[in-house]
């Protein structure tokens, strides 16, 4: 995509320094050279799987906001898409969880996981815009696609246990879905006042922030 065309793929060149550490983080390098440690891969399982019980109503939010604000009525069928997906994708990780034999019942949120679903909640309010939702929603879609498809392209030695994991994400329909976020995002952003602009840029590097912390929790002893 042109970059003059395209507000977030501008941001993404100019924060590639974080852009790279959320998407090509040491967790991820060791799922793709085959030497990540199986009990990290655990630990990340189970806080995903609160994470994804705060992304629900985050991803409803934004629905929600779509309906309200935007004037295109693809956006809410996208959007929905990506709603009515998260119900199998938390049988998705109940299934994987006890393969796993990992309990996610007893399952104690770390630090970086709380700060990151309290971030989320912050967008259910209703003085966020949708422009800024639909920005912070690209983006943590796009960190696990561009991250897990790594995973999975070119010469990898991903163990198969998690090629499951990294297919879910790393996907070319997940591929294709994120990239109709981001025409969403983009379409938003130009239309949008200097102040949402630039809201939506921080809330970017936000989530960029918040995920490198999440792998960082994930992988760390
Ligand atoms: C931490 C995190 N970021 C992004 C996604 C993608 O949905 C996820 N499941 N978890």
């Amino acid at each position: 995509m042109d970059n003059e065309q395209s507000p977030t793929a501008t941001w993404q060149a100019k924060h590639r320094e974080l852009y790279e550490r959320a998407t090509r983080h040491p967790f991820i390098l060791s799922i793709r050279d085959g030497t990540v440690d199986f009990s990290s891969f655990k630990r990340w399982l189970g806080q995903d799987y609160i994470f994804v019980g705060e992304f629900v109503p985050f991803v409803f939010s934004v629905l929600l906001k779509s309906w309200k604000e935007s004037e295109i009525k693809s956006d809410m069928e996208i959007i929905f898409g990506g709603a009515a997906a998260l119900s199998d994708e938390l049988s998705w990780f109940k299934n994987e969880a006890s393969k796993w034999g990992v309990d996610l019942c007893g399952i104690t949120p770390f630090t970086a996981n709380t700060e990151y679903c309290r971030f989320l909640q912050s967008f259910t309010t209703l003085d966020i815009n949708y422009t800024v939702a639909a920005t912070a929603f690209w983006a943590i879609e796009t960190v696990y696609q561009e991250s897990f498809s790594f995973c999975i392209e070119g010469d990898h030695k991903t163990p198969t246990e998690l090629l499951g994991t990294c297919q879910r994400w790393g996907n070319s329909d997940f591929g294709q879905y994120c990239k109709s976020l981001q025409q969403i995002a983009d379409r938003c952003i130009k239309k949008a006042t200097a102040d949402v602009v630039r809201e939506a840029e921080e809330v970017f590097v936000s989530v960029l922030k918040h995920e490198i912390e999440f792998w960082n929790m994930s992988s760390s002893e």
